[in-house]
């Protein structure tokens, strides 16, 4: 399986690291626009391959999409990332004319690809790439929920304290500071429900520091993170790529789902070798329900936009 990352920056580069240590593709092709940068992340990486144990081959090019021919799936990282004060959504003016131009080139070359987009404003990336392109709805899925979700299941075990591997939780809506919905709810830990161990008070703290997870990296960092935003990404590409089925919340076009439509929307979905194989619709309650409609009215104001 061949797997394009665009953009060989932060987040590029570990998406390539990630894919590679895991050792589920036969290839991954890194293209950015900077001359010589992607072959030179990429050499780095494969003088890794025998300390890491992978052979995956990793190849740089710079902005020459021929290279990236066939590709099964196709990451889009290319932008600019926010500093300390910005909103992701400051980011739109610069990244909304990379990412349509980028699209269109791995589209050009990959017609049968599967898009992965993670430059933000990022469930707005996700609208646009939708309405610039003729792929289908299944072959454009938006990264955010599955970073999110790793971050509201740190804050989970830290409240807890037990280990992260015991607690299971899901953030959705949109990916901003504002728009996301931990579901605490729904979080458990070993198959118990968190408010068994969590006054409210405590996991309403766990909510809004997962919310505002990566203004807080991008505060300590001064610039935003990428370890588990590669983390994130090459999860999901494994799931395209091995068919697993796995459920991540991902930016998915609505067509009625939850009572929303023509946005993109961090949703739970069932990934395979299709993409989104299926949109999941769980019972929200009403409060849910609410912060949903609030979440997409903030996308949709972004989306307007464009
Ligand atoms: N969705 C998420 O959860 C999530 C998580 C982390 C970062 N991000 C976003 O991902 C983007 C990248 O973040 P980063 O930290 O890797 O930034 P970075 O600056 O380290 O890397 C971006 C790379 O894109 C390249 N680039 C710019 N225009 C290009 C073009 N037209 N074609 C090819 N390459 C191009 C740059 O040369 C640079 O190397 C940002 O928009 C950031 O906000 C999203
Ligand atoms: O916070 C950012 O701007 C980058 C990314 O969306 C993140 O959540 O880490």
């Amino acid at each position: 399986m061949k797997i394009t990352v665009v953009g060989a920056g932060a987040v590029g580069a570990s998406c390539a690291e990630y894919i590679a240590i895991k050792n589920f593709a036969s290839e991954v092709v890194l293209l950015d626009i900077k001359e010589g940068y992607a072959e030179g992340k990429a050499m780095d990486l494969m003088q890794t391959a025998s300390l890491n144990g992978f052979d995956t081959k990793i190849t740089g090019v710079t902005n020459d999409y021929s290279k990236t021919a066939n590709s099964d799936v196709c990451v889009i990282t290319s932008g600019i990332p926010r500093k300390p004060g910005m909103t992701r959504e400051e980011l739109i003016g610069i990244n909304a004319g990379i990412v349509k131009a980028v699209s269109s080139s791995l589209i050009e070359h990959s017609p049968k690809t599967i898009v992965i987009v993670v430059s933000n404003p990022m469930d707005t990336m996700a609208y646009l790439v939708h309405k610039s392109t003729n792929l289908p709805k299944n072959r454009i899925i938006g990264m955010g929920g599955a970073l999110d979700s790793a971050r509201f299941k740190y804050r989970l075990a830290e409240a807890l304290g037990g280990p992260i591997s015991d607690v299971d939780g899901m953030v959705i809506g949109g990916h901003s500071d504002t728009g996301m919905i931990p579901l605490t709810r729904l979080a458990t830990r070993n198959g118990v429900s968190v408010s068994e161990f969590l006054s409210e008070d405590r996991l309403n703290q766990v909510k809004e520091d997962t919310k505002v997870g990566g203004a807080t990296l991008t505060k300590l960092l001064g610039t935003s993170a990428w370890y588990a935003p590669g983390a994130a990404v090459s999860g999901m590409v494994q799931a395209i790529v091995c068919d697993t089925k796995k459920v991540f919340p991902c930016s998915a076009l609505l067509e009625g789902e939850y009572g929303f439509s023509d946005i993109c929307l961090g949703v739970p979905v069932i990934l395979g070798k299709n993409g989104i194989e299926e949109i999941i619709t769980i019972t929200l309650n009403d409060a849910e329900k609410a912060n949903m409609a609030e979440s997409a009215k903030g996308v949709k104001a972004v989306n307007d936009l464009l």
